[in-house]
């Protein structure tokens, strides 16, 4: 910090860089709540700047964010910076400022009042940090992975106990509102985070298995064994007669599906959370593709006579009638389930500590055409937004969310399309993104064409057969096994990986981790 208390950017980029340089989660929650310590003195310090923004300023700095979403300033205006400044003087406050100016700019002349503003902002920064503002615009800092150290940050910095940090930062989604809240406000900032009957919680998330064995040792046993239905995930409130139904990703699609809001009025209580999935069924009671479930949830008419019917399943309850139910461990949030759902919206379970018995289960829900099974365990709470092993999900296909890094020009048949994908998986402890593989396989000419479009918009670097993209596009790959492959960072690679489909409710800290695919390799420990 500058001898008077303001915070300026150099530090946030000196501890940038000291978080990149060391893999130890200890010392970077040591650096993070560092420079969070000073950030809250220095917010103090500017009177005319509100308590909480500087804190804020740098919180979403280190998660590699802007407080403004959108800047309109693109990949091309980034490429030529004026010189840099030799000294260090840029403050945070006004790095922020000067990026809401840029997200306000628009009408006639955009373009050439937006290369002033980035050129007199740039003017100021030294070598160091316009790298760094640089990587901020264009998202590559963007460390989803950092949410968990963060939180052991914010412990370490206000010295609350991290389980109640953890708890608001699920119930939030996200560590930066909640790091600001608790640094500004002290442990009564906690309160804001609690469930909210209407307001969605972030869903419990699987990690995964290759066999109902391996599964039953990471839950610990008894466990529950689900069957897995590939629809889509559903979050149903009840507040009376109002009811809301989200995604995955949080988004209100009530409109959409008349088929919950029908199933949860008829349920007899006046507030209700529930968790579950959403499938269409044919009429023998067999699913139907995943792309028919998503195509009628992705259109706004829920009606008219093609409109293929819809099945809510439950699996879940996390509220009923001003009790809190996440905290219980899942036996007992089933005992509520089962009081409160008839077993036909339920989904189907068995409850066993035998491989065999679990396997048979798992046997015939593949043989009905469901993708597999959950195993889960009996003795944990509902983890909003964790992705434990509470649950573990296992499938008849194995399949993988890995992240875009980059896209080759296509040959022959292919030639003037971006087509060969480079796919990256993360690394746990780094939290950055390794490539596993290239893929073109799978892709049909309408996802070419989408993704050449969509690509050069994302575009990070360029050079004669790549576009290298920024970290946002998250795609599900089936594939046969996991080879060993010196020409790979990992020392591995993915066997005949082919591209299933486009996920774009994930984010880049919902792909699946370099960790997993080793134990894929090497088999379970
Ligand atoms: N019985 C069940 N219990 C929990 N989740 C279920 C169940 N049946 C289907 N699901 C779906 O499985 C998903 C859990 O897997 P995961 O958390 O890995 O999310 P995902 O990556 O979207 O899943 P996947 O890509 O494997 O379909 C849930 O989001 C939910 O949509």
């Amino acid at each position: 910090m500058s001898d008077t208390g303001i915070m300026l950017l150099s530090e946030v980029v000196t501890t940038s860089a000291a978080l990149a340089g060391t893999r130890s989660r200890l010392k970077k929650a040591e650096f993070i709540a560092g420079l969070l310590s000073k950030a809250t003195e220095s917010s103090s310090a500017q009177p005319a700047v509100t308590g909480s923004a500087v804190t804020e300023i740098v919180v979403t700095y280190l998660s590699g964010e802007l407080r403004q979403r959108r800047t309109g300033v693109g990949w091309r205006t980034l490429q030529d910076a004026p010189e840099p400044a030799a000294e260090a003087s840029l403050t945070v406050v006004a790095v922020d400022a000067a990026f809401a100016e840029l997200a306000e700019m628009s009408g006639t002349g955009v373009q050439a009042r937006r290369r002033a503003a980035v050129d007199a902002l740039f003017g100021r920064a030294t070598a160091d940090e316009q790298w760094f503002l640089r990587q901020l615009v264009s998202g590559e800092l963007r460390q989803g992975a950092l949410d968990g150290v963060m939180a052991d940050a914010v412990a370490r910095a206000t010295g609350i106990p991290l389980g109640k940090i953890r708890a608001a930062t699920m119930l939030r989604g996200a560590a930066a509102p909640v790091a600001v809240a608790v640094l500004t406000e002290g442990e009564a900032g906690l309160a804001q985070f609690g469930l909210e009957v209407g307001r969605g919680v972030q869903p419990m998330l699987a990690q995964s298995a290759t066999t109902i064995a391996e599964a039953l040792a990471k839950t610990g046993t008894p466990a529950a064994l689900e069957w897995k239905l590939d629809g889509i995930r559903i979050q149903a409130h009840r507040n009376g007669d109002h009811v809301v139904v989200y995604t995955r990703t949080l988004d209100d699609i009530t409109a959409r599906v008349p088929e919950v809001v029908t199933a949860v009025r008829a349920l007899d209580a006046r507030q209700i959370v529930l968790d579950g999935e959403l499938i269409a069924l044919r009429p023998d009671g067999r699913p139907e593709p995943f792309q028919v479930t998503g195509s009628r949830t992705a259109t706004r008419s829920a009606t008219g006579p093609d409109t293929v019917p819809l099945t809510p399943y439950f699996f879940d309850i996390l509220h009923q009638d001003g009790q809190d139910l996440l905290g219980l461990d899942s036996t007992a949030r089933h005992e509520w389930l089962a009081k409160l759902v008839p077993e036909e919206r339920r989904v189907p379970r068995l409850v066993t500590d035998d491989a065999a018995a679990g396997q048979e289960f798992f046997a015939d829900a593949v043989r009905r055409g469901h993708e597999g099974v959950m195993v889960k365990s009996l003795t944990v709470p509902y983890e909003a937004g964790r992705r434990g092993s509470g649950w573990v999900k296992v499938k008849q296909t194995h399949t993988l969310d890995l992240l875009v890094l980059a896209a080759e020009w296509g040959h022959g048949r292919r030639t003037g399309w971006l087509s060969n994908l480079h796919l990256g998986a993360r690394d746990e402890e780094t939290g950055e993104f390794v490539m596993l593989g290239k893929t073109f396989k799978g892709l049909t000419d309408e996802l070419l064409r989408w993704q050449t479009e969509r690509f050069q918009e994302i575009a990070a670097r360029r050079d004669d057969w790549v576009v290298y993209v920024r970290p946002e596009i998250v795609v599900e790959i089936a594939f046969d096994g996991v080879q060993t492959s010196p020409r790979y960072p990992a020392g591995m690679a993915l066997r005949f990986a082919r591209v299933l489909r486009y996920r774009e409710d994930k984010s880049p800290a919902d792909v699946d981790t370099i960790q997993t695919v080793r134990s894929i390799h090497l088999g379970p420990d």
